[in-house]
């Protein structure tokens, strides 16, 4: 138990790659918090694919005790949270855990999208900002410029800003000051009956579910029956402790503090983040305002390449939920695809991050189908409908209209790209909101449909900046528009997999684009192939892929049967990776292939 005034209790917001990772080892390893013979690099990082893709997903938590110059000594509380787009709602969450931030800028690229988008909810979480220019034994680094534009972007003081080498080690020492004087230490009342918020839960393979808590007001210990006010559900607490960052076991928490405990909970979804923990008797009346669950926003199927993995990929996918309440998936069967599953994502990069686990993890082969928004189709008989995926949009002729989500979106780019991130915008149907420079940067805001961003847009947006921008979204809300499904017909069968909403203006040329591409990569077959996309029963594209002129086997002297076998044989291997629609075999790679755009 740790007096209120010893306690400060931060996060670190930063864009990608600005350093919070490496800066958050340096605090650890500077209060001998972890040995140095056990520091790893990125400590906080602990998913393989997290490390290897330099990105943090999950919110992770430290306890660092920490002497200071004034002789006293404080615990300090640092929740890591993750610093990609998908991952906003996570970020806001774990935010109102704490009650400052630090604010890493790299001092030789300045201010970028997520810098700001992530700044914006430690301001709503009311947060003391302390910022902090890193990576300053860097000959690039310009921090009196940095410090300027986080006054002028932002708008926060930045004249007493810390200079840091995360790397070196300099201006560490500054950190931790500036964590304890300037940063206000938590408030809260031991004698009242216990408020603890639900931060983060996560499955564990020996301990089951781990929930990470932030202490209000009370106490809690070990053997303590504690409810769940959201899900009126009763918990004895059988394991309490913090993170060193490794397990330590306490005896109780008190307000202002931030650990974990264990209670034999089976699963994720019965910890709703944002839910106020209390006794189970005489407790709070008062709960805490909850959050409202991450939806997913993106949607697409996963089919198992070879159908006899299907119950592997239940399996595999069943594993990963565990762990992920904000993975949604539902059983679907596509005529073109045999048994799979339609699953419902945070974003792309979180769609990525399960595809790449299940493919890597679990060995298993997938076809991704196109990624998908919901769309809300409103029928002539007065219902309405989440379209989840565009292969179950109704008959048009029954369809009054349909709403698409909208997004609203931050992209910082150097002056010299900035027509080619207008013209991309302006591509996908956005609408200018605003258009400001700070220094040699200019700022772009544009309203766009989120269906427009979920295929290729980060892509086409890194490709046509060289790297150079950088980029930020949030939902804004539905909006109507001329929407209809196009599908595709391979051999005059329609292909449910590459069904797509597009906008009527926008149909014929995306059609015109997929059937084109479809011919480049459907292998030519005995017979020719018609390859068509369609509205409703209207043709709005069509391409013909010629027939072979020859017998593969035509070449085999007649009578030579074991080098005919072979030759088929090698054929058949070929055809693993395809997929038969009615008599066509499509290679796996046409489906992502076929459906990125040019523009
Ligand atoms: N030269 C130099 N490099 C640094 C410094 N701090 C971090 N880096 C490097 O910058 C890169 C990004 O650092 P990370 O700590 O992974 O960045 P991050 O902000 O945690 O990135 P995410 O976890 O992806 O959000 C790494 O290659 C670090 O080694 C520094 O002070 N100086």
């Amino acid at each position: 138990m740790t007096e209120l005034s010893h306690i400060r209790n931060f996060s670190i917001v930063a864009h990608i790659d600005h350093g919070k990772s490496t800066l958050a080892d340096r605090l650890i390893q500077s209060t001998g918090t972890v040995a140095d013979r056990d520091m790893k690099a990125q400590m906080l990082d602990s998913m393989d694919i997290e490390r290897e893709r330099g990105i943090t997903i999950k919110a992770q938590t430290v306890r660092i005790d920490y002497t200071a110059d004034n002789g006293e000594t404080y615990v300090l509380n640092l929740i890591d949270t993750p610093g990609h787009v998908d991952f906003a709602y996570e970020v806001s969450r774990s935010m109102r855990a704490v009650e400052g931030s630090l604010l890493v800028v790299d001092s030789t690229q300045g201010v970028e999208a997520q810098t700001l988008a992530n700044v914006y909810h430690a301001i709503e979480a009311d947060h003391e900002i302390v910022p902090v220019l890193n990576k300053i034994d860097l000959p690039a680094s310009e921090c009196d410029r940095v410090a300027e534009q986080i006054e002028d972007v932002i708008g926060i003081d930045a004249s007493e800003a810390i200079r840091v080498s995360a790397k070196t080690g300099v201006g560490i020492k500054e950190t931790l000051e500036a964590i304890v004087h300037k940063l206000p230490a938590p408030k809260g009342d031991r004698a009242a009956p216990l408020k603890a918020m639900l931060v983060d839960s996560w499955y564990d393979a020996y301990l089951g579910v781990v929930v990470l808590i932030r202490v209000i007001d009370g106490t809690i210990k070990v053997k303590d029956r504690v409810r769940f006010m959201q899900n009126d559900t009763v918990h004895l607490i059988d394991r309490l402790g913090v993170f060193k960052p490794g397990m330590l076991p306490v005896d109780e928490l008190g307000p202002g503090e931030i650990g974990f405990f264990t209670a034999q909970i089976k699963e994720v979804r019965d910890t709703r983040v944002g839910d106020t923990i209390t006794n189970e008797r005489k407790g709070t009346d008062k709960p805490l305002p909850g959050f409202k669950p991450a939806q997913p926003v993106v949607f697409c199927g996963l089919f198992p390449v070879d159908s006899s993995e299907f119950e592997d990929l239940r399996n595999a996918i069943d594993k990963l939920a565990l762990n992920d309440a904000s993975f949604s998936f539902e059983m679907e069967t596509s005529a073109a695809l045999g048994f799979g599953f339609r699953c419902g994502f945070l974003g792309l990069l979180h769609l990525e991050v399960i595809r790449d686990r299940i493919e890597r993890e679990y060995n298993i082969d997938l076809i991704t189908t196109a990624p998908s928004v919901v769309y809300h189709v409103y029928m002539k008989d007065g219902t309405q409908q989440d379209l989840h995926n565009p292969a179950d949009m109704p008959d048009l002729t029954h369809v009054d209209h349909v709403e698409e989500p909208r997004i609203k979106a931050t992209i910082l780019v150097p002056d010299e790209y900035l027509g080619d991130v207008l013209k991309l915008c302006q591509d996908r149907r956005g609408v200018q909101l605003d258009l400001t420079y700070a220094g040699s940067r200019a700022m772009v805001v544009y309203d766009l449909p989120l269906n427009e961003v979920v295929f290729d847009f980060y892509d086409r947006l890194k490709s046509v900046t060289k790297g150079y921008a950088s980029f930020d979204y949030a939902m804004t809300g539905y909006q109507e528009d001329n929407l209809v499904k196009m599908s595709v017909l391979v051999n005059d069968e329609p292909v449910d997999a590459l069904s797509m909403m597009v906008h009527r203006d926008r149909a014929e040329m995306r059609g015109r684009a997929m059937v084109e591409k479809l011919k480049d990569l459907i292998p030519r077959h005995m017979f020719k192939i018609p390859i068509q996309a369609a509205i409703g029963g209207k043709v709005i594209a069509r391409e013909t892929l010629s027939a072979l002129r020859k017998d593969v086997t035509a070449k085999c002297y007649g009578g030579d049967a074991s080098r005919k076998r072979k030759l088929l044989d090698k054929q058949k291997a070929g055809k693993k990776k395809m997929r038969q629609f009615g008599k066509v075999d499509i290679p796996q790679e046409a489906f992502i292939s076929a459906l990125k755009m040019d523009s």
